[in-house]
């Protein structure tokens, strides 16, 4: 059984809440237990999760939240920098789910988010799982 650390940008709690939901309901299915972390944004949650990794307690990661486009560029910044600073602590070997939803209006984000509906969330972590599984196979 592993440890997932189930990292949450808060922005917009009553979609976070749905995400939670959807990933903790795929961790638990697959038989593994899970702790969960909250940060105020998306732009925190490469650092939450490159920070909480060096604990060694985690053996994968998945980072839930939304952003939803406003009036200015700010948009591209928390949905550009947080999906690539994700990707590069990938690639140093860490199993991530990217589960941060990037959408234009909140209905786009409920149809995403509800675990009856898209279940990004689940969708993140099964996909944080599935690289787990792959560097315990190979790595
Ligand atoms: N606009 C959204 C943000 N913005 C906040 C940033 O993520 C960050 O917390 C701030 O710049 C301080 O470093 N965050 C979201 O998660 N969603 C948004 O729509
Ligand atoms: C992520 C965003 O675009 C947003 O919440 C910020 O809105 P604005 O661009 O209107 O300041």
């Amino acid at each position: 059984m592993a440890k997932i650390l189930l990292a949450e940008a808060r922005f917009y709690p009553h979609l976070n809440d749905m995400l939670l939901e959807g990933a903790r309901t795929a961790v638990e299915a697959a038989g593994h237990k899970h702790e969960t972390i909250t940060v105020p944004g998306a732009l925190e949650l490469p650092a939450a999760i490159s920070l909480t990794a060096k604990s060694g307690r985690f053996c994968a990661f998945v980072a839930l939240g939304v952003v939803i486009r406003g009036e200015t560029y700010h948009f591209e910044i928390v949905a550009e920098e947080s999906a690539r600073a994700l990707m590069e602590l990938s690639l140093q070997g860490f199993a991530i789910g990217n589960g941060i939803l990037t959408v234009e209006n909140e209905a786009q984000a409920i149809e995403r988010a509800d675990p009856r509906q898209g279940d990004k969330g689940g969708h993140a972590a099964r996909a944080a799982l599935a690289l787990y599984d792959l560097r315990e196979k190979y790595a």
